[in-house]
């Protein structure tokens, strides 16, 4: 079959999530993830992840006794040094291994990576990337994920770091990542379908 005269490219199948702590979304399903056993994220947790990695909280302040609502934020992991596009943020997630189904590898790479436990029934498709690296072709579906089980921490000693829709850009993304980040900001802002 005619490769368009590029010689083949090596697919690489990888995973990633846009893990949203969404204070809305947490007020409103709180009593739904109770009665599923599945803890939505807590404020103090994600105040905890923020701490660790040196990252300021969004803000929370009070005026006149009225407190200000909290933003939404997404979690980025930072490519550690020996790694390819080190220093570099991703979204959290893997490739894809033999048998695995995406959703599979996604649970796995999450509770391997950060330490938490998510339900295939909170995985929410996004979008995806496609991008041409020198050495291969990422294909990496998308998913949106508001409800685990833990508190992610950088468990393969990779810094985290919530971040509001309006630092999302001020992150030095990998190269693939960059145009996911208009639908990243949608689902942040706007929210999407689903649990
Ligand atoms: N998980 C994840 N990987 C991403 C993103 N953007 C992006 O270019 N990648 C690339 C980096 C890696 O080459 C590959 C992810 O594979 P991996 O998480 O198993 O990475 P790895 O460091 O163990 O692999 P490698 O770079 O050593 O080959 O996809 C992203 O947002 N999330």
């Amino acid at each position: 079959m005619d490769d368009g005269g590029s010689g083949g490219v090596r697919l690489l199948v990888v995973v990633g999530v846009v893990l949203l702590d969404d204070p809305e979304w947490t007020q409103a399903t709180a009593g739904a993830a109770a009665n599923k056993g599945v803890a939505a994220p807590s404020a103090s947790g994600a105040e905890a992840v923020a701490a660790a990695s040196g990252t300021e909280l969004g803000p929370i302040s009070c005026s006149g006794g009225a407190s200000v609502a909290k933003p939404v934020r997404v979690l980025l992991a930072q490519r550690p040094e020996g790694k390819s596009n080190a220093g570099l943020w991703e979204f959290p997630g893997g490739k894809v291994d033999p048998g695995e189904t995406p959703e599979e590898a996604l649970i796995r790479e999450l509770r391997e990576e950060l330490g938490i436990t998510v339900d295939l029934a909170d995985l929410m498709p996004l979008t995806f990337a496609s991008h041409t690296y020198p050495t291969f072709h990422l294909l990496m579906p998308l998913y949106v994920c508001r409800r685990w089980l833990g508190e992610p921490v950088g468990a393969e000693g990779q810094a985290v770091a919530w971040a509001t829709p309006e630092e999302v850009s001020t992150y030095n993304l990998t190269p693939a990542d960059i145009p996911l980040v208009p639908a990243v900001l949608a689902a942040m802002r706007y929210g999407t379908p689903g649990p």
